[in-house]
């Protein structure tokens, strides 16, 4: 099983793939599965700026198309000071695929800063289950 250091690296490798021509802000992610596979993602930017796409989404891309299907954890890595935790649209991402108590891992180039449950990063929210319910 992938430790939470090696998810780390792995994350940091991806994280220099990144094609960030416009904001110049490169960020890794790296998920493994509950049965230890681990697939990663970066952010890959376009012309037309609101179609380029974020690290947790191709991490996520690869995770299905790699034949997993369930997040056991995530690490999100990027430079700067601040914690670059998933935007919105990642939480819900991410959400499809985990649950309540996966552990997203936040991380700057030193290493892991601050560790969320989903449920802190996204409660309340919406999923399969409401679709079911009706
Ligand atoms: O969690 C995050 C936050 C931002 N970005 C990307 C989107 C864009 O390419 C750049 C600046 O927002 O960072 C991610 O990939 N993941
Ligand atoms: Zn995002």
């Amino acid at each position: 099983m992938a430790s939470l250091d090696t998810l780390f690296e792995a994350a940091k490798t991806i994280q220099a793939r990144a094609y960030v021509p416009y904001s110049r802000f490169k960020v890794g992610a790296a998920i493994v599965t509950p049965e230890g596979q681990v697939f990663t993602g970066c952010n890959v930017e376009n012309a037309a700026y609101p179609v380029g796409s974020c690290a947790e989404a191709g991490a996520i891309s690869a995770m299905i198309a790699g034949g997993g299907s369930r997040i056991g954890e995530i690490v999100v890595i990027g430079d700067g000071e601040h914690l670059v935790t998933p935007c919105g649209g990642c939480r819900q991402r991410i959400r499809e695929f985990a649950s309540p108590d996966t552990r997203i891992h936040i991380a700057g180039p030193e290493g892991i800063r601050k560790s969320f449950t989903l449920e802190e990063l996204l409660p309340f929210s919406f999923g399969p289950d409401n679709l079911t319910d009706r």
